[in-house]
């Protein structure tokens, strides 16, 4: 058994629900969902209104059932604590949020890209090895086994939300109380080693 504070002091991360934009890193006004290769999706007006809700509802301490269990093979992952239904917002990606070029020789598992610019110089990643939230603890799936893709449970969306880029996981099929979750990491780029996945 674990939790997210055990998980956030093993990790050595303060606890945050939002991206943040640090001195000295990328500022806010670089995140720039226009920026994207390719443009980004818009999240629709019914959808912000719903990510709102969630974000008010989690500052209040309504927190999503999810629970953070320690696995001897996979570390910290996330359950289900409850049935949680296809499309739900599960959380959003969050972290510090920095320039690509920056963090090329970073060595953290974590980080996500936040924007794939056509000026690499422009391109954007999460960093959430200094503040963090639940995100950072799903686990991903194995990108070379068949069993692999069985697995997920949640998916990676990356949405233009007024003008500036999130990341969200979303259900992408009802998930049983008690199940891992799991997302793809290699949804956008195909980068991320998962050989060794279980
Ligand atoms: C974003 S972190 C996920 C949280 C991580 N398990 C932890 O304890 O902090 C990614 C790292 O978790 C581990 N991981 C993620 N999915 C895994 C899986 N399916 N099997 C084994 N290890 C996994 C790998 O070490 C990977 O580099």
């Amino acid at each position: 058994m674990a939790s997210l504070a055990t998980a956030l002091i093993a990790t050595g991360a303060d606890f945050r629900n939002e991206l943040t934009y640090v001195p000295g890193m990328a500022p806010r006004s670089a995140n720039c969902a226009a920026l994207e290769q390719g443009g980004m999706q818009v999240l629709p007006k019914e959808d912000m209104e719903t990510l709102d809700l969630c974000k008010n509802m989690m500052e209040r301490g309504e927190w999503p059932p999810l629970m953070v269990v320690f696995d001897a093979r996979e570390g910290f992952t996330v359950e289900a604590g409850k049935f949680i239904k296809d499309l739900t917002i599960i959380t959003e990606y969050v972290g510090d949020v920095d320039y690509l070029e920056n963090r090329e020789n970073d060595d953290g598992d974590s980080m996500m890209t936040l924007i794939s610019a056509a000026d690499p110089s422009k391109s954007l990643v999460i960093c959430p090895d200094k503040r963090s939230n639940i995100a950072r603890f799903i686990n991903g799936i194995n990108n070379h086994t068949p069993d692999g893709k069985k697995k997920q449970n949640v998916k990676c969306v990356r949405f233009d939300v007024n003008g500036e880029c999130r990341v969200l996981l979303i259900a992408s099929r009802d998930i049983r109380k008690g199940e891992r979750l799991y997302y793809d990491y290699n949804g956008y780029e195909h980068e991320y080693p998962t050989e060794h996945f279980v």
